[in-house]
């Protein structure tokens, strides 16, 4: 029996996943959903965002599902014990490199935000983040005083070659069952981590994929060319920092944040991490209000992705294209559904 690993986490958090768990039990009653505590709540309980045994316990499963992490209640904790940190360091104990997160517009919603439908109609974007390195991981970093007395803040930006081959090849082999075009996105007009970036991609793609389409794109223009015509990207391939920011602005061409599931894989045989790309949304956490389709989608991928239950994704997949075809809307949509109300109509087509 395989096993998924559910970490609710902060904030809205436990709220979708949740649902996550209802979708659960009633597509694949034999999974085995496991839970363990993480985030803040695990620093309030133990002192720490992730346990070394909640660590070993997400490397034993199959599948890890988490919620969100953070917010304002551990702003002041030491840097290292942030409920962010905790995350940062089981994506790297799980090395799970690629990040995953498709922005696809369902039809449903297409015409139902201000965006004019012919610009998100039939989107289907999927960025590859590199996920385990970059500025997120940089050594040094820290704030430092200076002798005049001003203070000094201070990351690193830095990438390997092998690091960003691997991100790399997962684009361009995905684009090959796609629409076989790739945008690479970085700043290596005025970065050396992007300039090594760029002069990566463009060997791996010479040596090894030279029949899919490859452009090079600065990630400035990237996040314009989004709200300017969406629909010419196919697969965007980007670092750690620029894959984070270019995809929340591209959740709202899906409708809204709430809507975007992701997937972090790193080598065959390995499990992976799905998340949606939201944080704990403090703003509205306890209401009752959150979107849970993010996180239900996100369990849509790990079923493919990991659990190899490929009729059970297409059957929920089906069941939220029914539950938006219906009209059901959460606020962020929209509408008036709670999170509750929305995993109802998710799982009543189930
Ligand atoms: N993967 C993770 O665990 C992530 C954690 N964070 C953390 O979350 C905390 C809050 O960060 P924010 O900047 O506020 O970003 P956020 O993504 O939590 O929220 C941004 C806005 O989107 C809305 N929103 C997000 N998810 C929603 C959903 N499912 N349904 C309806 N509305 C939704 C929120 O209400 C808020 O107005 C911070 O501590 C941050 O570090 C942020 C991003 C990812
Ligand atoms: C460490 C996370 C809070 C960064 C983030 O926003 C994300 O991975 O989406
Ligand atoms: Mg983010």
């Amino acid at each position: 029996m395989a096993t998924l690993l559910l970490l609710p986490g902060d904030g809205i958090g436990p709220e979708v996943c949740a649902e996550v768990r209802r979708v659960a039990a009633a597509l694949v009653p034999n999974l085995n959903v496991e839970e363990a505590i993480y985030g803040g709540a695990s620093y309030d309980a133990h002192g720490t965002p992730l346990t070394d045994e909640v660590r070993d316990r997400a490397l034993a499963s199959d599948a890890v599902l988490m919620g969100a992490v953070g917010g304002p209640k551990w702003a002041d904790a030491p840097r290292h014990l942030r409920p962010e940190a905790g995350l940062l360091n089981l994506r790297k104990a799980m090395n799970v490199y690629a990040n995953l997160r498709p922005a696809y517009c369902f039809e449903a919603l297409a015409g139902a935000s201000s965006l004019k439908t012919e610009l998100v109609s039939g989107l289907d974007i999927m960025f590859v983040r590199e996920l385990v390195g970059g500025v997120y991981f940089g050594e040094p970093r820290g704030i430092d005083t200076l002798p005049d007395g001003q203070k000094k803040g201070y990351d690193t930006a830095l990438y390997t070659t092998s690091e960003i081959e691997r991100a790399g090849r997962v684009a361009f082999e995905l684009a090959r069952g796609r629409k076989n075009k790739v945008h690479s996105a970085e700043k290596s007009n005025v970065m050396e981590s992007g300039l090594l970036w760029k002069q990566v991609i463009t060997e791996l793609h010479a040596r090894e994929y030279p029949d899919v389409e490859l452009e090079h794109i600065l990630a400035d223009n990237c996040a314009m060319q989004l709200v300017r015509a969406p629909k010419q990207f196919d697969v965007i391939v980007t670092d750690n920092l620029f894959g984070d920011i270019l995809s929340d602005a591209a959740a709202m061409l899906t409708g809204s944040l709430g809507m975007l599931p992701s997937a972090a894989i790193g080598d065959p045989g390995r499990p992976g991490l799905y998340e949606p790309i939201h944080g704990s949304a403090p703003d509205i956490a306890g209401k009752g209000v959150a979107n849970p389709l993010a996180a239900i989608l996100s369990f849509e991928m790990a079923l493919r992705w990991s659990l190899k239950e490929v009729e059970a994704a297409d059957r929920l997949l089906a069941a939220v294209k029914g539950a938006l075809d219906s009209g059901a809307r959460t606020r962020d949509l929209g509408g008036e559904l709670t999170t509750v109300q929305m995993g109802d109509a998710v799982l009543c087509r189930i």
